[in-house]
């Protein structure tokens, strides 16, 4: 478990100080993947670095599994960045070593004795799924494989925690995909608590279960994904559920009740809508939306329209049914939003 509190950090900058973290609180519970988004020079960067001990916070707390990092010194803070993997920013593998012989440094500096070391890298390896390459040097990889050696290497002290600060920012879709994989096994299978910082929702999409949203040195949206993706005005939501804004426009119809609703889980690929309306004896059309999946939860997002007596009656079924119902104005020809 990761808890920031109040974090703060400056810089000094051309125009005066740059205020990097502005009083961020954040929790990320054990065995979860915290997507950290927002745009360029929001602080994301300078929030894990300050987790990983790179950078010294001028105020706030960090504690990971309840030691607060800001205090420590010494060999209390050497054994606590042992708890802390780091997969930096930039291609960071030695050139001359090996896939194997790279993951074995920080073993080889922690003195590990050579049968275990190596027992240690053949786990590793098959953990990202590169025993085969154990002998290949990083330019005879790809840069998906580079990136997996440098998370295997973060991993091989036995972290709590796993930083990955733009780990997938220079790959294609499909070796993007190989990287998300492993961090989500890194996750399910070691139960390591994963912090992603990325301005790819695509990796919010595919692989976490908590979001913090920065701006400007504060976070202004931070909780589970399936939670903030049913909060009115939510940024998560409106990057992650199905459009809806083209939507209805130009829709000439009236319609007795029309509302947004969200679904999560099985109700998102269940026949509720339909029985719904079989059950109220009201016509229902979808207006707009879509399914999709996040972190492998079926969700979905409709605008539907009622017609009928029961339309209110077949809104609450629906809501009865863990379904978060909206209510729209109803829409009047030409003037829909
Ligand atoms: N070492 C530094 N010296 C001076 N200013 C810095 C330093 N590190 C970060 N900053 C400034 O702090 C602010 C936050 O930077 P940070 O790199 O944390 O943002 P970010 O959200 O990670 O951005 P990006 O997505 O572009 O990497 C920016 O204005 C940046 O210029």
């Amino acid at each position: 478990m990761i808890t920031v509190e109040n974090l703060t950090k400056s810089f000094p900058g051309r125009g005066g100080e740059v205020r990097a973290l502005d009083g961020v609180s954040l929790e990320v519970p054990a065995g979860t993947i915290l997507g950290v988004v927002g745009t360029s020079g929001a602080g994301k960067s300078t929030l894990a670095r300050c987790i990983a001990l790179l950078e010294q916070p001028d105020s706030g707390s960090i504690r990971v599994d309840g030691t607060d990092l800001v205090s420590l010194s010494g060999a209390a803070l050497r054994a606590a960045r042992r708890q802390i993997g780091v997969v930096p920013q930039t291609d960071s593998l030695l050139r001359q070593r090996t896939a194997a012989g790279n993951i074995a440094l920080p073993l080889e500096a922690a003195k590990v004795p050579g049968p275990q070391r190596k027992q240690r890298v053949a786990e590793l390896l098959e953990l990202v799924g590169l025993s085969d390459k154990a002998a290949n040097f990083p330019d005879q990889l790809s840069g998906g494989q580079r990136q997996r050696v440098a998370i295997a290497r973060a991993l091989a002290a036995s972290p709590s925690v796993l930083l990955a600060d733009e780990p997938t920012s220079a790959l294609d879709p499909e070796t993007t995909g190989s990287v998300l994989t492993v961090l989500d096994r890194v996750r399910s299978e070691l139960g390591v608590t994963v912090l992603v910082v990325t301005h790819d929702m695509a990796v919010v999409r595919r692989i976490c279960d908590d979001i913090a949203v920065l701006e400007q040195g504060r976070v202004v949206e931070n909780g589970k994904v399936l939670d903030l993706i049913s909060a009115p005005g939510s940024r998560t939501a409106s990057a992650l559920l199905p459009e809806l804004d083209q939507v209805s426009q130009q829709h000439s119809a009236t319609y007795d009740r029309v509302a947004d609703v969200v679904l999560v889980g099985f109700a998102a690929i269940g026949a509720l809508l339909p029985e719904a309306a079989s059950r109220h004896g009201v016509e229902l059309s979808l207006l707009g939306g879509g399914m999709t999946r996040l972190n492998d939860t079926p969700v979905a997002r409709f605008r539907i329209a009622l017609n009928g007596e029961r339309a209110d009656a077949a809104l609450k079924w629906i809501g009865e049914r863990g379904a978060v119902v909206r209510h729209k104005p109803t829409l009047v020809a030409g003037t829909a939003a």
